[in-house]
């Protein structure tokens, strides 16, 4: 891969990041696998309003630090916080409930429900996870406002009608969106939002994370380095499961650590 260009031989250091509180925070953070360390010490605060993209090469510990951020993998050792308080201990309902929602790789959407129940099922439901309904449709429609309103967000307000499973794939991860933005989060982390679409879909997927990271704090996993640097205001790289670099794209992007761990990707990738 080549979006890190050269290092800037002017070295200069980067200016700290704005003061803002924090979020959500990850201290010395460890998560080992059978003897494995897919998550090696990782301290990470994400800052209250921002969009941070966490990135790294194949097999890094994105997806591994992105489930224990948000509580489907129980750390090793280490502590996750959400503003101040401490969730790795909690269940992930119990963690939305406090503020933290997150998209899934593995679509959340109910195929043979149309794009309206989709909604109104999470928004009854105290988790937005897959299978965890059981109230009657009919008795949903008291939350339908409140659903044609998340889907006018997301881009899906004149197609509540049609059917999940005949969504396209970028209609599909809107809706997962929307699905996340059910539990009206603070903090909302999204697993690799723009995976297998087109330019056209990429482009509407960075609007949509622009318009509902407003008032928000996102984390979200990416590949694609034009869309992390178009939305993220800081990245955090991830090599070998530790936090090789964090800070502003365009710095980060200069540091000599991150262009190696990318070139070693590209040399043995
Ligand atoms: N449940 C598991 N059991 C054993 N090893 C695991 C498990 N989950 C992840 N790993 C290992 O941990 C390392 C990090 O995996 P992870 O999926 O977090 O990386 P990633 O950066 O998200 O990768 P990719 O970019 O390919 O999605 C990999 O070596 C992976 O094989």
């Amino acid at each position: 891969m080549t979006f890190w260009g050269t290092p800037d031989a002017s070295g200069t250091p980067a200016p700290p990041p704005v003061a803002a509180p924090v979020a959500l925070e990850a201290r010395n953070l460890v998560k080992d696998f059978r003897g494995f360390r897919a998550t090696n010490d990782v301290t990470l605060p994400i800052y209250e309003g921002e969009i941070h993209a966490i990135i790294g090469p194949n097999g890094a510990g994105k997806t591994t630090l992105f489930n224990l951020l948000s509580g489907f993998l129980k750390p090793t050792g280490g502590e996750v916080r959400l503003f101040g308080e401490r969730i790795d201990t909690l269940p992930p309902h119990r963690i939305v409930r406090r503020g933290l929602s997150r998209s899934f790789q593995i679509s959340s959407v109910f195929p043979t429900l149309t794009v309206r129940e989709n909604v109104l099922v999470a928004l009854q439901s105290p988790t937005a996870l897959p299978g965890q309904f059981w109230t009657p449709l009919s008795r949903l429609e008291t939350l339908g406002a409140r659903a044609d309103e998340i889907l006018a967000d997301v881009g899906l307000g004149t197609a509540p009608g049609r059917l999940a499973a005949d969504l396209s794939h970028g209609e599909k991860r809107q809706l997962e969106i929307g699905i996340s933005l059910t539990q009206d989060p603070r903090v909302l982390l999204l697993d690799e939002p723009t995976s297998g679409m087109g330019s056209e879909g990429i482009a509407r997927v960075i609007a949509l994370v622009r318009q509902v990271a407003r008032g928000r704090t996102v984390v979200l996993v990416e590949h694609n380095m034009s869309v992390v640097s178009e939305l993220a205001d800081r990245i955090s790289v991830l090599q070998y499961g530790s936090v090789i670099a964090s800070g502003r794209y365009d710095d980060v992007r200069q540091d000599p650590r991150v262009i190696e761990a990318y070139l070693g990707e590209e040399a043995h990738g």
